[in-house]
């Protein structure tokens, strides 16, 4: 099977009440890690491709890494550049072999947002490519981006059908309180449980309805929608890192949103958590050991049992490849 576009997948999620993983990927062992657990719970799979990816890894390397793993698993996989800056950056992914892409001008005036979303559909569905739009703005860093908490709003529930109507776009990113990265919510912001742990604000499901109720039918994606596993930040702080109150969004209410409307749920934090957690881990106890096969052995079977976690316990898309 070659790469697919996410046109089906989130049909049958929608209509299924599961969602389809989004998951970042900037080198060898990510790709792996992430697609081996997807074949073995037979789930579908985005792999996304942000600009900083592909500043680091190169476009060729990334595309190559991805198709190799559409032959070695066999899986549908979609190939989605992540937070698109502009038509150019788009249309250089159409051009070169991705599947779906996204164009992220929430940051822009509406009618803006809209003007270049509709440019850089009309050229992905020329070509066979599928668009996702944002409308609002999460805090947090996003790609060239910087929202500041004060400036983050949500999605105006008001704005989505004249937004989808005008552009065309497949799929649309909103805000609901989920940001980026690994410190969501500043420990001023959340309440605390009785073991002391960070318990963040609950994302605003009422937003979300609101949007559904207009888009009835419409994949909605979540960004910024890393979990940030204590444990990881645990194995950080345990072996010489520093991430303090490091807090993400509840598994619950990503699992509550899969089995609506929300088709796709972007996941990148976690993986860089598990990979760095059990990186430093491993130079800790083995001082002596340099062989980079050795530290990115583990690492990449770690991201391979958290990409089976949120497979089976937040997005519900096993056995749905
Ligand atoms: O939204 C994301 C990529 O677009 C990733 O979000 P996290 O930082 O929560 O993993
Ligand atoms: O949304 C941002 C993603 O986590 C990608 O991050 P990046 O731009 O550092 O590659
Ligand atoms: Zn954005
Ligand atoms: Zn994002």
């Amino acid at each position: 099977m070659p790469l697919v576009t996410s046109t089906e997948m989130f049909k049958k999620a929608y209509n299924g009440g599961y969602a389809i993983g989004a998951f970042n990927v900037n080198n060898m062992e990510i790709v792996q890690g992430i697609t081996e657990a997807a074949q073995e719970l037979n789930a579908p799979v985005i792999l996304q491709v942000s600009k900083g990816a592909r500043a680091y890894a190169n476009h060729t390397y990334l595309v190559k890494l991805v198709e190799a793993a559409v032959i070695e698993t066999g899986l549908p996989i979609v190939l989605h550049l992540d937070h698109g800056d502009s038509f150019e950056t788009c249309k250089s992914c159409i051009d070169g072999g991705f599947t779906s892409v996204m164009i992220d001008a929430s940051s822009k005036p509406f009618a803006e947002n809209i003007e270049i979303t509709k440019k850089v559909v009309e050229y992905a569905h020329d070509h066979g490519v599928v668009v996702e739009a944002e409308l609002g703005a999460l805090a947090g860093v996003e790609d060239e981006v910087n929202v500041s908490a004060e400036d983050s709003h949500y999605t105006r529930p008001e704005e989505v059908e004249e937004f989808v109507t005008k552009t065309g776009c497949d799929s649309l990113a909103i805000a609901i309180g989920t940001s980026h990265g690994a410190y969501k919510f500043t420990a001023a912001q959340c309440t605390r449980n009785e073991k002391g742990e960070l318990v963040p604000p609950p994302l605003r499901f009422d937003i979300l309805d609101e949007v559904v109720r207009r888009l009835p039918g419409f994949p909605i994606v979540l960004h910024g929608s890393s979990s940030v596993p204590q444990e990881y930040v645990k194995m950080v702080n345990q072996y010489g890192g520093k991430m303090p109150d490091a807090v993400g969004i509840p598994e619950e209410q990503l699992r509550q949103a899969a089995r609506g409307a929300v088709c796709k749920i972007n996941i990148d934090s976690d993986l860089r958590l598990a990979m760095t957690g059990t990186i430093r881990k491993f130079f800790a106890e083995h001082p002596e050991k340099f062989d980079p096969r050795e530290y990115l052995k583990p690492a990449r079977a770690n991201i391979k049992e958290l990409v089976k976690h949120k497979i089976v316990n937040v997005l519900g898309c096993d056995g749905k490849a």
